[in-house]
């Protein structure tokens, strides 16, 4: 829409709309890969900081509901989240530019990893808190991510792993993805709330901090395996929960399991959680 379809709101101009990126200040450097949005490419913002830089597919995305909420996303900063610098609005294709994570996504980097990983428990419990944290700041700022799994979770320099995209399953216009029914949907994430009346809230979010916590001690497999995903809502529905896995000692197990209670409000919230995982973590120096 051109300009003059939008009302200028009353404060146009005045606020330095510091999340509008200059994109004559970004330089594009390889591709990273392709997700719901379509093409990512690291780049160089201002010379020197490194960067990701979505390149927004025309249809993928609500773009005008996204810029709005852009300028929530760039406060929401913790040494556990993926930050989101700004955006380049002003032209098409809308470009997302985040900050640079080298080792990229964590399920690949647990699949890779999986030899030296499964025998190191006490880091696979860090991964899991390092996840939890950036989540319980989520939780405490009431925000949802709505599509958390290892997949988006990224790894970075010293290890470090961050919790990405959160928030951005509401801009999808893909229905495959959007609606419970359709293929892309992530079934294997999500609670019976979620399922029968897409109910998403920070306790949906505990729910499939649960399954990630379990693609974590299994080095990245596929959660209930080749089950379809008729099958795993039916047994979702029935109350049937993932396997301790091997590497996962018995009070972590504990605790991933009650992720997966069936009321939203019987499951911890992020806060307790982190208190629970770092405590086990401690009992395992
Ligand atoms: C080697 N290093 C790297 O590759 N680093 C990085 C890779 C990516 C990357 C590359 C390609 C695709 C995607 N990707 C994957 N899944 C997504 C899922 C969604 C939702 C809405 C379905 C949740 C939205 C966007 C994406 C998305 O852009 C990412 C995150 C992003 N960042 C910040 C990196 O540091």
């Amino acid at each position: 829409t051109s300009p003059c379809d939008r009302p200028v709101p009353p404060t146009a101009g005045l606020s330095h709309d510091k999340w509008e990126i200059d994109p004559t200040e970004l330089h594009l450097l390889e591709e990273l890969g392709s997700g719901q949005f379509g093409v990512v490419r690291r780049g160089k913002w201002r010379g020197s900081i490194d960067v990701a830089v979505k390149m927004m597919k025309e249809g993928t995305m609500s773009e005008d509901d996204f810029i709005e909420e852009a300028k929530v996303m760039t406060k929401l900063q913790h040494t556990n989240l993926v930050q989101l610098y700004g955006v380049c609005s002003k032209d098409r294709p809308i470009y997302i530019v985040t900050e640079y994570m080298r080792h990229g996504s964590l399920l690949n980097y647990l699949r890779r990893h999986e030899a030296s990983l499964s025998t190191n428990v006490g880091y696979l419990l860090d991964i899991c808190i390092q996840v939890c944290r950036g989540m319980a700041y989520l939780e405490r700022r009431n925000y949802i991510h709505r599509d958390l799994a290892a997949r988006n979770c990224l790894v970075g320099s010293e290890n470090v792993v961050k919790v990405a995209d959160f928030g951005l399953a509401r801009y999808v216009l893909d229905d495959q993805y959007t609606s419970s029914g359709g293929t892309k949907f992530p079934i294997k994430w999500a609670p019976p709330e979620v399922l029968n009346y897409t109910r998403f809230s920070s306790k949906s979010d505990v729910w499939a901090y649960g399954v990630l916590m379990w693609e974590v001690f299994t080095c990245g497999k596929m959660p209930y395996g080749r089950l379809k995903n008729a099958e795993v809502v039916d047994r979702v529905q029935r109350g049937l929960i993932l396997e301790k896995p091997k590497a996962c000692v018995k009070e972590v197990y504990e605790i991933m399991r009650k992720c997966w209670a069936h009321c939203p409000e019987v499951r911890p919230s992020f806060r307790v959680l982190k208190e629970q995982l770092i405590n086990v973590n401690q009992g395992l120096v």
